[in-house]
């Protein structure tokens, strides 16, 4: 089986805190999997740099079998990987396709096609394409809406479009069922799914565990910027190492 994501022998630290250890695991194409661990544990660090944030002190990182160890962060999409943050990053004042068309500039193979005006070309395929997705995604409705209007969940999710349009076969999402309500819950699961039906690998963090066992099949677990266990959810929370370090802990395993 391929792999989308490979991480070997990784460490970091900041000014003397080791916040990942000689950490390796690995991404299956089509087995998404979730990062867990306590707070501090060192997930979000690892996200920065998966994509490219931070810069890693030992180790490699290998993205759908491409080393983008040392790559600038912007080049890294060119290798399949995107991120979807925690607060969702879309321009307020825009539309949402205007969103969604600013992420698609990434694609743009040359200076020409980097300046054509969109705006100006109502049939532009980038337009279509992106009107296509929101349509697909049950959110077409939205598309010429202002951001600022929108309910969070819907933000979220067109959010999920743009990284997906963008052309992210390994899509990371930091927390994407934080400030969500039920429903809207609901609603991401679903959109996640039809993403992961139709290829997408997702690497997740994210605390709440009924999330995680409804879309991820792997989880790794961090505890001090060590993995301390590795595999499905039901077998890692039996783990002793797993409970000991949530012990005391918000957190829940
Ligand atoms: N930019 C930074 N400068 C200094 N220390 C940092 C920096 N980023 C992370 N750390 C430290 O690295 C360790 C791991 O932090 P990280 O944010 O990766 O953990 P986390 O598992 O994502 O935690 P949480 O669940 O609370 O978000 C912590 O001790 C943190 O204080």
């Amino acid at each position: 089986m391929s792999t989308a994501l490979e991480i070997s022998a990784l460490s970091k630290s900041f000014a003397g805190v080791q916040a990942i250890r000689d950490l390796s695991f690995t991404v299956p194409k089509g087995v998404s999997t979730a990062l867990i661990g306590p707070n501090g544990a060192g997930k979000t660090t690892v996200f920065n740099m998966v994509s490219g944030v931070y810069g890693v002190d030992a180790g490699r990182i290998t993205v759908n079998g491409v080393d983008v160890t040392g790559m600038p962060s912007r080049r890294r999409i060119g290798t399949g990987v995107a991120r979807s943050f925690q607060n969702v990053r879309l321009m307020p004042h825009l539309s949402v396709l205007e969103n969604l068309l600013v992420g698609q500039h990434v694609r743009a193979s040359s200076l020409a096609a980097l300046l054509t005006p969109y705006r100006l070309i109502p049939n532009h395929r980038w337009k279509r394409e992106a009107r296509a997705a929101l349509e697909e995604s049950g959110l077409g409705r939205w598309a010429d809406e202002t951001v600022s209007a929108l309910p969070y969940g819907v933000r979220k999710r067109i959010d999920l479009v743009r990284a997906t349009l963008a052309g992210a076969s390994l899509l990371m999402l930091d927390e994407p069922a934080a400030g969500l309500n039920p429903s809207e819950t609901n609603a991401l699961r679903d959109h996640l799914k039809a993403l992961m039906a139709k290829g997408t690998t997702l690497l997740v963090v994210e605390h709440d565990m009924h999330f995680v066992e409804s879309i991820c099949q792997n989880v790794v677990v961090l505890n001090f910027g060590e993995k301390i266990a590795e595999g499905p959810l039901s077998r890692v929370r039996q783990d002793p190492r797993v409970r000991e370090a949530y012990i005391g802990s918000d957190g829940e395993a």
